[in-house]
């Protein structure tokens, strides 16, 4: 006979006629043991969550409001050579710094990840990452789309990554035009690096359409895809 089907050594009281508090220690005498309140699942592990997509899709702009509504995320600030746009706080949006700055980062092994995107260094600090996951903090990359793939390739199944497209080419375009930041030559490399760059979304986890105007639905499928993956039976175990 199982445990379960073994009558109990103390008379339990229906919950009828009993306190909740009287029934539970009976409970508790006639298993013999105490219930624990540990929890039964272990707190999930920190997650590293890589957003990536076509220049001008709107990772800023995604992540910018995934901020404001998740606190319990770090977002990391990259460090960058290039000239700070208009209204760009340092610490806050990048690290600015100087080209030699940075290749003094390369060359201590400081950086995860780090290329050169239109002339300019950008790359992601290693201590910043390991700071926010000892503190328990779910950290968020944005980077390109090559730095996507070098990420996927060291960190491999242990981050999540997540690809950021537009609803049409069109739309993608219409956007970029529309921010005003580019000078003509850089829109045009933007554009025509667009449509290559869709090719790469087969090695992300994740695809979320941001359309037109939909901005709020983009950063709650991308809250979604936090919730669920914290919920997963086997974490992933990111190590940098
Ligand atoms: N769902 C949306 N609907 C309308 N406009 C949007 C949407 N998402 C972003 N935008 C706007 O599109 C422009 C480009 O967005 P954003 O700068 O966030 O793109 P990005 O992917 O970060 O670009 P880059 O890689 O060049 O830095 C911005 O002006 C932004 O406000």
């Amino acid at each position: 006979m199982d445990d379960s089907r073994r009558p109990p050594v103390v008379p339990i009281p229906h919950p009828d006629s009993a306190g909740r508090a009287e029934v539970f220690r009976a409970l508790e005498a006639s298993l013999g043991s105490s219930f624990s309140s540990d929890p039964i699942i272990p707190d999930p592990n920190p997650l590293i969550i890589v957003i990536s997509g076509p220049s001008g899709v709107g990772k800023d702009a995604v992540i910018k409001r995934l901020r404001e509504v998740r606190e319990d995320l770090h977002f990391v600030v990259t460090a960058t050579s290039r000239p700070k746009r208009e209204g760009e706080v340092d610490g806050k949006d990048y690290y600015f710094m100087s080209k030699e700055e940075f290749l003094s980062m390369i060359e201590k092994n400081e950086l995860l990840e780090y290329a050169m995107v239109y002339g300019d260094y950008k790359g992601v600090p290693k201590q910043q990452i390991r700071d926010y996951m000892e503190k328990g903090y779910d950290v968020v990359l944005r980077v390109d789309i090559q730095g996507a793939a070098y990420l996927r390739k060291i960190l491999r199944d242990n981050a999540v990554f997540v690809f950021l497209v537009a609803e049409s080419e069109e739309a993608l375009v219409k956007r970029l035009i529309g921010r005003k930041t580019e000078t003509v030559e850089a829109l045009l490399m933007r554009v025509a690096s667009a449509k290559e760059e869709l090719k790469h979304v087969k090695d992300f986890d994740y695809v979320v359409v941001n359309k037109e105007g939909e901005l709020e639905g983009s950063v709650k499928l991308m809250e979604s895809i936090i919730d669920a993956e914290k919920a997963k039976v086997q974490q992933r175990r990111a190590v940098v």
